[in-house]
């Protein structure tokens, strides 16, 4: 271990990542007597974790490690916590975050678990994290990778990416959330790994979209390996690497995201295809489905920096209404033809 044992380890969410990650860390830490601490908006989901160690909700059955209790009060659970996770949906982090930070001890370590892009600004988690907290970018990091929570709580074995630009802070992340069916590699691409996750969310959306519509699986593999050539484009264009973009938190979430019926994204985008409205697919996901929010600022983060995005760009005109699922594909294939190799 490269810095101290954490006092105390807090996660602010108790949906089904915040949750199952909450495990992972407890089920790491158990030997070491570090608790771990879930905030929950709910007080009878907090009530229920510290009761009958299970988060029905969100994780069925799945029985929490006895290290794990849970409040729903935000200073109770940041006190004393030197590793702070954090897993709300994206477009609700700069308005928590102005609470949490005044309960935030000075050297905290935060750590970003969450895949969207913050509308109005197209600023990353972690850039938001920085900007608000005014935390050194030494002690902000994020954790990306092919990490279906439900399958992580029923501990079938997975890996993941813990990013930070400090390797040592990164390090002593990953040894905390090193568990038998978990395994965290380190990176110091944060922007790549983060983004990586961003755009994978909008890529399943059009291949839920796909499958909704009954198109089979070389329509699926082309979008995903597309997705994967406009993801790559705009990583580089903003400074990230391209090797990034070949491991877990790029063409390995990428692959899962868009292959999984448990994603929620791939599945709203699969009602889409069946013809259901955006409001009808929003009433019936009970969960965050973040490309839906973050597409319009990929979109627009791409505009910004002259990357073309054919695929985000279909998945917003969709989301936004001005082109039906069944002319996306006819869009996608009358654009110019070009070579595969080009990434500018
Ligand atoms: N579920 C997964 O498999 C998974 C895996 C990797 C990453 N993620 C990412 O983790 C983040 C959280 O996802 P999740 O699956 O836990 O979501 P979820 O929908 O299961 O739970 C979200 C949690 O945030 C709370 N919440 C909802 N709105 C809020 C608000 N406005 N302010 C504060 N809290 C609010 C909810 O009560 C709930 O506890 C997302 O960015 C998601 O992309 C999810
Ligand atoms: O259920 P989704 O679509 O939010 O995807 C969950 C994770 O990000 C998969 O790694």
């Amino acid at each position: 271990m490269t810095k101290p044992l954490p006092r105390k380890i807090a996660v602010m969410g108790a949906g089904s990542w915040g949750t199952t990650f909450a495990k992972v860390l407890a089920d790491s830490v158990a030997d070491q007597g570090i608790p771990v601490q879930i905030w929950a908006r709910r007080d009878d989901a907090a009530h229920e974790i510290n009761e009958r160690h299970t988060n029905s909700r969100y994780l069925r059955e799945t029985k929490l490690p006895a290290n794990i209790s849970a409040s729903s009060n935000q200073r109770e659970v940041l006190e004393g916590a030197d590793l702070v996770v954090l897993a709300i949906p994206s477009q609700s982090l700069r308005r928590e975050l102005a609470v949490f930070k005044k309960y935030f001890e000075p050297e905290a370590v935060l750590l970003s678990l969450m895949k969207g892009l913050e509308r109005g600004t197209d600023q990353r988690m972690s850039e938001v994290i920085a900007e608000v907290t005014q935390f050194p970018e030494e002690r902000v990091a994020v954790l990306s990778g092919p990490n279906l929570a439900m399958e992580i709580a029923r501990e079938q074995p997975t890996a993941s990416v813990v990013a930070c630009t400090d390797p040592e802070t990164a390090q002593w992340i990953a040894e905390l959330c090193s568990a038998p069916y978990f395994r965290p590699y380190t990176n110091d691409d944060v922007l790549g790994v983060e983004l990586g996750g961003i755009v994978k969310n909008i890529i399943a959306l059009a291949v839920g979209m796909c499958d909704g519509m009954g198109m089979g699986d070389n329509t699926k593999s082309t979008v995903i390996t597309r997705g994967l050539a406009e993801t790559t484009r705009l990583v580089l264009s903003l400074g990230g690497r391209l090797d990034t973009l070949a491991g877990l938190s790029g063409l390995g979430d990428l692959v899962a995201t868009c292959s999984s019926s448990l994603s929620r994204n791939n599945t709203a985008g699969r009602l889409l295809g069946q013809g259901l409205f955006l409001d009808e697919v929003n009433d019936r996901m009970s969960q965050t489905a973040e490309g839906i929010k973050s597409a319009r600022a990929v979109f627009d983060l791409a505009r910004a920096h002259e990357v073309e995005m054919p695929i985000t760009e279909a998945v917003v005109m969709v989301l936004e209404g001005s082109l039906s699922v069944e002319n996306m594909a006819a869009r996608l294939l009358s654009r110019e033809l070009k070579s595969e190799g080009e990434l500018n």
